[in-house]
């Protein structure tokens, strides 16, 4: 124990043994809701996922994976990815990037910050650049805090500003780029008419131009450098609107993928690179897309492609994406602190790990599990394995991605007796969810239940634990609802919904090594995510520290 009084030494459970092997596996995007034709998880074959729900009350309920639950500023805030396995692996709820942008907008921060004064330094000769999502998702990014931002620039000096725009189509409906582009148009034209010159220098989808993860695809970032930094695109448009209106009008075009393209003047020159003396920020607050272009931005040695022209820029982030990295030098806002960690815990008390995924949500189960921070606690005991995702297609061409690819390693991990904790993200609900395309989505949910049924075999054969949950919903419901929840018509047909949703995921838990008096407490039922973690502490035969959010479980003599 230090001086301090803090130690990494958990306190032994009083009931529950150690030395159990423990899978955990996450299913993406795979939440609860009503049966009906939208709800691609009822409408698959899940005879696993199904025979778990038997288990209900005692070995399987739901759990709160949106809004407040998860640090998200308001109920209205759908689950994603980064909140909910930062939720899942930390144990307690942090105030999250959307809500401390919000603060730091509310009450000024922002721009008394050293980042803030970093980029302020370029405002008189210079051009200011914003990049990142045009959307009001709140997953990624939000439209309202970048027209604060606008306006808190504009009043602080600010002479030349251009923007580089992301267009959305999966946190928000697909179409939805066209009004978004409008209403930043009109915001824009406001500030010109201040004499601010202010305007739309370039854009894309955000599945195809920049918004890549993990290093799946570089050609993603590189197509949005030639457009943002070089000022080159094989679109070229004099207005941002005519580009996406024009864009849409393809053939199975959509805005997440639309081509990259620049804004040019009367001559065809690109009406905003990115130059030496210029401050840029990207101001999505989500790490996982925003740390590639990051990495170009801001890495004097890189070789993932051929920047060409390398700009001598002020570069700030909306936040530091890679706490580990220090990636960005600079940011507007400070992460959420997410300390002490479940993983740093268990490692720390000689839990041994393994952790896999495809390619797309490696880091789900890894960085944001780890509290945004990459690399192994402890190399000895850890053991993280990336299979590499298909790039360059829709995943509703691929709708069983990696799935068994990802639960054969964890079979192997589980049967070669190496390790503890064995943690697995399965993608299939969520990526192909995204997609909108309903038949696709049934089969990756079929799919990941297989995965499912491959590692509870081999949680069988050892005598281990399983724990099965998600981290928000997405394929259970893939159409635009009313208040009332009946599906909203536009123009006499439905809406697909690509996003995520409010909907609470599942909890299971299972296994011959359960404990036979474990079961779910019935005083907990406003549970979220975060008190997964100390669920899975007590599994593993460890009392929780007092500061984690409760746990699930109870154990009674039997
Ligand atoms: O694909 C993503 O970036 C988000 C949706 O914007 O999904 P998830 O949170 O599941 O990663
Ligand atoms: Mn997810
Ligand atoms: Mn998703």
């Amino acid at each position: 124990m230090g001086s301090s009084g803090f130690s990494w030494k958990l306190p032994d459970h009083p009931k529950l043994p150690k030395g159990k092997t423990i899978a955990v596996i996450v299913l993406d995007g795979w939440g609860e809701a009503n049966p009906n034709e939208y709800n691609c998880i009822h409408n698959a074959e899940t005879p696993t996922m199904d025979s778990l729900k038997k288990g209900a009350p005692e070995h399987w309920r739901l759990v709160r994976a949106h809004g407040k639950a998860v640090g998200l500023p308001t109920e209205d805030d759908m689950g994603n990815s980064e909140v909910g396995h930062n939720a899942l692996g930390a144990g307690r709820i942090f105030a999250q990037g959307a809500k401390l942008v919000d603060l730091a907008l509310e009450s000024g921060k922002i721009f008394e910050g050293d980042g803030f004064n970093y980029i302020k330094e370029s405002f008189e000769t210079g051009t200011l650049h914003l990049i990142g999502l045009l959307s009001d998702g709140g997953v990624h990014s939000r439209l309202d805090q970048v027209q604060l931002l606008l306006k808190g620039v504009s009043e602080r000096g600010v002479k030349r500003i251009r923007l580089h725009v992301l267009t959305d189509g999966r946190d928000v409906l697909d179409g939805s780029s066209v009004a978004f582009v409008e209403t930043l148009e009109n915001d824009l034209a406001k500030l010109r008419e201040k004499g601010i010159d202010a305007r739309i220098a370039s854009g894309g989808g955000r599945m195809n131009v920049t918004m890549d993860r993990y290093e799946n695809d570089w050609s993603v970032v590189k197509r949005g450098w030639d457009a943002q930094v070089l000022g080159e695109a094989p679109f070229k448009f004099t207005s941002a609107l005519e580009a996406v209106k024009t864009l849409r009008a393809a053939p199975k075009a959509n805005d997440q993928y639309l081509p990259p393209f620049v804004i040019v003047d009367e001559s065809g020159k690109s009406v905003g690179p990115i130059v030496d003396g210029d401050a840029v920020v990207t101001f999505n607050f989500r790490a996982d897309r925003m740390t590639m272009l990051a990495k170009a931005l801001e890495y004097e040695k890189f070789d993932n492609f051929d920047r060409v022209r390398v700009p001598k820029i002020r570069y700030a982030g909306m936040l530091e994406y890679d706490g580990e990295l220090k990636l960005p030098r600079h940011y507007l806002v400070s992460p959420p602190e997410i300390d002490r960690t479940s993983g740093e815990y268990l490692v720390h008390n000689g839990v041994r790990t393994f952790a896999c995924s495809e390619t797309v949500k490696f880091g789900h189960v890894t960085f944001f599990w780890n509290g945004n921070r990459s690399g192994y606690f402890n190399a000895d005991l850890e053991q993280y394995v990336e299979i590499p995702s298909d790039s360059g297609i829709t995943f509703n061409e691929q709708p069983k991605m990696k799935a068994v690819e990802i639960a054969e390693k964890a079979k192997e991990a589980i049967l070669s007796g190496k390790f503890d904790q064995i943690r697995v993200n399965l993608p299939n609900g969520d990526m192909v969810g995204h997609t909108g395309d309903i038949e696709a989505t049934i089969v990756a949910c079929k799919a990941a239940d297989e995965a499912v049924k491959i590692i509870l075999d081999a949680i069988q054969q050892v005598g281990g634990i399983y724990v099965v949950t998600a981290d928000h919903g997405n394929a259970e419901d893939m159409v635009k609802r009313d208040k009332a929840g009946k599906p909203l018509l536009k123009d006499g047909k439905v809406q697909i919904l690509t996003s995520h949703t409010l909907e609470p995921v599942p909890i299971a838990i299972g296994g011959p090594g359960l404990a036979p008096g474990v079961r779910f407490r019935n005083d907990v039922p406003t549970g979220g995510l975060a008190n997964v973690a100390a669920t899975v502490m007590n599994l593993h035969g460890f009392e929780a520290p007092s500061d984690y959010e409760t746990t699930l479980i109870e154990v009674v003599d039997k």
